[in-house]
Parts: C-alpha cells; sequence; structure tokens
C-alpha cells in the first residue's frame, strides 16, 4: 500500500503533490487552485502535458553507443528552431546525454522537452523556461516476424507547418497504433486516399522497378531512419523517389517495408489482406549491410 498525500492535506505548491511518495507513482487526482493560491508554482506545469507544446526523439544506446547521437540532435535542433523554442540548451543536453550513454549500455533513449507553463492559456510565456526529460527503457529487439499492414480508420492530421515534426501531438498516432491488437500489425494513417505513414514507423514500396516513400509536406514525421536509408539508396545509386503515394498503388505494390529508430528496416508480408514476397527487401537490407 503506497502513502498517497491525502488531497486534504498536501501542499499544492509542493510538486511531490503529484507523486506518491512511495512508489513515485503518479496521483489519479490533484487539484490546482490558484484562486486561493494565486501564487502557486504548481501553474508552472509542462505545457508538453497541457497543450502538447514541445517534442521528441526516441533512439537507441547500444554498447554504451548512442546511435546516430548527431541526426537526433540535429532533429532537437531543428524541432527546437521551427517551434521557436529560445532556451533550449543543446550544449548541455549533450553534456547531461555522455555520462548517461556511458552508463547505460543497452536501452531504448527518449528525449523529450517541453515548455514551462507560467501563466494561463496558449500564448507561449514571454519568459521561457523548458523541461528536458529523458527515459530510459530496455532495448527492444528486432521483430523475429514480419509486418502485416492495414489501413487505419483514424485519420492523420494535416498541417504542412507541422509535418515532419516529431512533436507532441500525438493523438493520431496512438488513435491508430491502437486500432490494431497484434504486435506483427502496424496501421498506416491517411490524409483521404494518400497513405502517409504507420501509426509508428515510415513506409517503403517497390513499384515499377523502384522504391517510393511517401512524400511528408502535409504530415507525417521524418523518420532518422527513413533519411539514413534514403541517404543509402542513392549513395548505392538505388532508385528512390519522395512521392504522394494513394491507398491503391500501395496495395499493389511489389515489396514493402516499414521503419523507425528502433525497427531499423521491418519487412511487410501482407497489406491488407494481399501477401507480399519480401525477398527484395532482403535483397536490399544485405545490399547496403543496413542495420538500425
Ligand atoms: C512514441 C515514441 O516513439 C515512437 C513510437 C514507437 C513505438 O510505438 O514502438 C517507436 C519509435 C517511435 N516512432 C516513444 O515514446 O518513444
Amino acid at each position: 500500500m503506497c502513502c498517497a498525500i491525502p488531497l486534504a492535506l498536501a501542499e499544492p505548491t509542493d510538486r511531490s503533490y503529484f507523486l506518491n511518495l512511495k512508489s513515485n507513482a503518479l496521483l489519479e487526482f490533484y487539484l490546482f487552485d490558484n484562486t486561493v493560491n494565486p501564487d502557486d508554482s504548481a501553474l508552472n506545469l509542462e505545457r508538453g502535458f497541457l497543450f502538447g507544446d514541445g517534442f521528441f526523439t526516441t533512439g537507441l544506446i547500444v554498447q554504451g553507443d548512442f546511435l546516430h547521437l548527431k541526426l537526433h540532435l540535429k532533429r532537437l535542433a531543428d524541432s527546437a528552431h521551427k517551434l521557436g523554442f529560445k532556451s533550449f540548451d543543446l550544449a548541455k543536453l549533450k553534456s547531461r546525454l555522455e555520462p548517461l550513454c556511458e552508463r547505460s549500455t543497452n536501452a531504448c533513449i527518449r528525449i523529450t522537452i517541453s515548455r514551462r507553463q507560467s501563466q494561463r492559456g496558449y500564448r507561449i510565456p514571454s519568459e521561457e523556461q523548458v523541461t528536458v526529460v529523458i527515459q530510459l527503457s530496455p532495448l527492444p529487439g528486432i521483430p523475429d516476424f514480419d509486418c502485416e499492414l492495414l489501413f487505419a480508420s483514424t485519420p492523420i492530421s494535416v498541417n504542412s507547418f507541422l509535418a515532419g515534426l516529431k512533436h507532441l501531438n500525438r493523438l493520431d498516432n496512438v488513435l491508430a497504433a491502437s486500432e490494431v491488437s497484434e504486435v506483427y500489425q502496424e496501421s498506416l494513417l491517411c490524409d483521404g486516399e494518400t497513405v502517409i505513414c504507420g501509426s509508428r514507423t515510415n513506409l517503403f514500396i517497390h513499384q515499377a522497378g523502384q522504391w517510393f516513400t511517401p512524400t511528408l509536406d502535409k504530415a507525417g514525421i521524418h523518420g532518422i531512419t527513413r533519411l539514413r536509408l534514403i541517404t543509402a539508396l542513392r549513395a548505392a545509386n538505388i532508385p528512390i523517389e519522395e512521392r504522394n503515394l494513394d491507398k491503391k498503388t500501395v496495395l499493389n505494390c511489389e515489396a514493402a517495408f516499414v521503419t523507425n529508430s528502433l525497427l531499423g528496416i521491418w519487412p511487410v508480408c501482407k497489406i491488407e489482406n494481399k501477401a507480399l514476397a519480401t525477398d527484395l527487401v532482403e535483397q536490399l537490407q544485405s545490399q547496403l549491410n543496413f542495420v538500425r
């Protein structure tokens, strides 16, 4: 039994107010009453929590090495710039990561940047403060089964200004990912008939003798593995084209795979009820010697 701080006794100005001191578990319910305590520091909640005002990256630490660290740091710097995070200190984050990586031999790492709330409402506080949260979780294995793709009923949110950013507004992904129940399944987020990405991946298909991946000018995330793969394909003079892909084209493709920073290349063996051969994907993986 954990000793949650009873609401009546908790000091709202104490951040431990949120946490059950014993189990560190979040309380199910808490109250911030700034009509009573106008200076209640609890207003310094995370805007990432309140409005999705933040961004993140997810990567792997393998044998103490943060894989593709430069690409992850560039993603964070680009996101901070695009979203106007003026006080995000990349150098400070890098200095915090170095000892952490040495200690964490193998792990999945998520780095989340959130703006702090200091006044009510959407407007970004003039005195910006930023919170950086680093989460480490066990290193996920490479699936020993191929992927089955299904078109999600959840439509993707379209916003050409935010397209490509790994910002914190992830409800599309949450709802689409929750439409499938098996670990070997991935749902495809679409804008009408145009296929954009998987709930947690980017998509590549092979059609008419070459590879294609959806253009992400209106929605989706510029995945780091997607970028690495496009670069590797072009370096190997293997044709790859970013293009608007409709459902019919995806359903009629000769081969397909999905990518993310934890999976690397995940071959697709089925799209809806159509079986797909994976030998073209396996050939590509060995030709590029592409590892996550
Ligand atoms: C949402 C996160 O990362 C994304 C989600 C997955 C996943 O659901 O497996 C994997 C990598 C990212 N595309 C996260 O919280 O790390």
